[in-house]
Order: C-alpha cells, then sequence, then structure tokens
C-alpha cells in the first residue's frame, strides 16, 4: 500500500504544489448565476471539477458548504468526491473533526475507510481533544494509505490565543501539535503522510516546523489577504513541504472553465516562484 505523504509527493512533482478548494459560498453560487440550493451546489462543484480535477494536485471539498442541505447536500459531497478520483485528483475533504478517541475512530471509518461513500484521500483533524485522541484517524490512514491534516496555527486571528497559550513545559499548544506530528513522521520517505495546517497569514510563526517531515497545508491565500510571497515568511526554510490552498480566489474566476483554469494556472505559477526560489 503505497503511503498518503508518497502519493503526496509524486502529484505535486507531477501537477505542483497547489490545493484548491471547492467552497460553494452562498455568494459565490450568486456570482455563477446559480440559485442557493442542492442543484446549484451540484453544478457549482461539477464546473470545479471538470475545470480542475485533471490538472491541481489537490482538491479541498470543504465540507460545511455540503452538510449545509443535509443529506442531498452530502449526496452531492459523496458524487464529488468519486469525480475528483476519476479525474486523478487528490481529494483532502476539509471536515476538522476531533472528539474523544472512540468516537474519533467512527470519524476514521466515515472518511478513511475505502468502504465509506465518503472516502477521500486525507482529511483535516482539531487536536484540541489531544493530539492523541486523534490515534484512531492515524492508524486507519496508514492502514489504507490515507493522510490527515491536524490544525496548529490557523489562519484566522482568534486562533492565536488558543494555538499560542503556553503549557507547563514552557511550549505553546501549537508546539506541542507540531512534536507530535513530527513524531509521527519520523522517518517517512519521501514525505509523511500527516500533515499540519499553518496560516498564510500569520507571519513569521516563532515556531519550530523543521522536523516535521509532513505536508503543511497553508490556507489563507487571496480572500484571507495572504499572498503567495508571504509564504517565505511564514515557512522559511520548510518551504518544500508547503501545500499552498486558494479557495475563493479561484472560484470567484467562474464560472467559465477555461478562466477558472487560468486562474489555477497563475496561483500556482505564483507558488511555484516562491517555493523553488526559496
Ligand atoms: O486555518 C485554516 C484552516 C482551514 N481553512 C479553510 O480553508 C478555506 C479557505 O478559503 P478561502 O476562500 O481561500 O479563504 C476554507 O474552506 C476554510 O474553512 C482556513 O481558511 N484556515
Amino acid at each position: 500500500m503505497e503511503s498518503f505523504g508518497a502519493r503526496l509527493h509524486r502529484a505535486v512533482t507531477e501537477r505542483g504544489p497547489l490545493c484548491v478548494g471547492i467552497d460553494p459560498h452562498p455568494g459565490l453560487l450568486a456570482r455563477w448565476g446559480l440559485d442557493d440550493d442542492v442543484r446549484g451546489v451540484d453544478r457549482f462543484a461539477r464546473t470545479v471539477v471538470d475545470a480542475l480535477g485533471d490538472r491541481v494536485a489537490v482538491v479541498k471539498p470543504q465540507s460545511a458548504f455540503f452538510e449545509r442541505f443535509g443529506s442531498r447536500g452530502v449526496a452531492i459531497l459523496e458524487s464529488t468526491i468519486r469525480q475528483l478520483r476519476d479525474c486523478g485528483s487528490l481529494v483532502l475533504l476539509d471536515v476538522k473533526r476531533g472528539d474523544i478517541g472512540s468516537t474519533v475512530a467512527a470519524y476514521a471509518s466515515a472518511y478513511l475507510d475505502p468502504s465509506s461513500s465518503l472516502h477521500v484521500d486525507a482529511v483535516t483533524a482539531s487536536p484540541y481533544l489531544g493530539v492523541g485522541s486523534l490515534a484512531p484517524m492515524f492508524e486507519l490512514a496508514a492502514e489504507h494509505g490515507g493522510g490527515v491534516f491536524v490544525l496548529a496555527l490557523t489562519s484566522n486571528p482568534e486562533g492565536a490565543a488558543v494555538q499560542r497559550a503556553r503549557g507547563a513545559d514552557g511550549r505553546t499548544v501549537a508546539q506541542a501539535v507540531i512534536d507530535e506530528i513530527s513524531q509521527l513522521n519520523a522517518g517517512a520517505e519521501p514525505l509523511g503522510s500527516y500533515g499540519l495546517v499553518v496560516g498564510a497569514t500569520i507571519g513569521d510563526t516563532g515556531h519550530d516546523l523543521s522536523r516535521v517531515n509532513g505536508p503543511l497545508l497553508a490556507p489563507g491565500l487571496g480572500a484571507q489577504g495572504a499572498t503567495a510571497a508571504d509564504l517565505r515568511g511564514v515557512f522559511g526554510s520548510s518551504l518544500p513541504a508547503v501545500l499552498p490552498s486558494y479557495s475563493r480566489e479561484v472560484l470567484g474566476a467562474g464560472p467559465d472553465a477555461a478562466a477558472l483554469r487560468a486562474a489555477a494556472d497563475r496561483a500556482l505559477a505564483d507558488c511555484r516562484a516562491v517555493v523553488a526560489a526559496r
């Protein structure tokens, strides 16, 4: 079984370091001339898959925008995941799950067990019930070649109060998360399967990312104000592991497929220039 880290490494080598989100915001649906309903979400997601699924390394559906339409929205998410897999892009479901370990095991089955209709290549997870509570996700991911991206330093301004709080050993909460994920990835080649989420908006992190040996998902580019050039200041020598992520910045170019592709190509060129020129 090829690991997620190896599959991601290959996808980024072949297609470039870029993740594009599928976030059917009501405002974007309106801009695309679509109704804010299940049909609109379905058309939106299909358009993104058709335009980008065969050229972007990782596509990241944001579960919340599908879940808001209940079971019919989740059915669209399931078919979006299937379509993306057929196009060859890796699917990272942004769902930020976290709970006590016995419940995390059920989340792991939902997203990381190949027999589930919501099975994806990787998920985002919240470590705030303790990184150890996510063990069932790490274990199932390892068993089936999946990945888990754990929140460390998020792109929103509210995150810092929790993530930069210091524990008894003097480390920040985020550094403790970073260190635990680094241990899980130790020795993995070419890349570990356990990633971290570090926002592109946060400036010099003041945190040590040098031993992570796993992918660093960087949301916050475009609509939240960060630019590709900001990645240098945030990640420094860890830039080669960065997976830049854009949603509204690219999606805002739709619904025209050529315009969506051009926006994704621009984003990729901007990020390549920074990641390659570190
Ligand atoms: O720290 C985080 C973690 C996740 N996100 C998610 O990424 C996208 C960002 O969308 P943009 O339109 O590019 O701002 C969205 O789905 C967030 O939930 C994040 O922004 N920051």
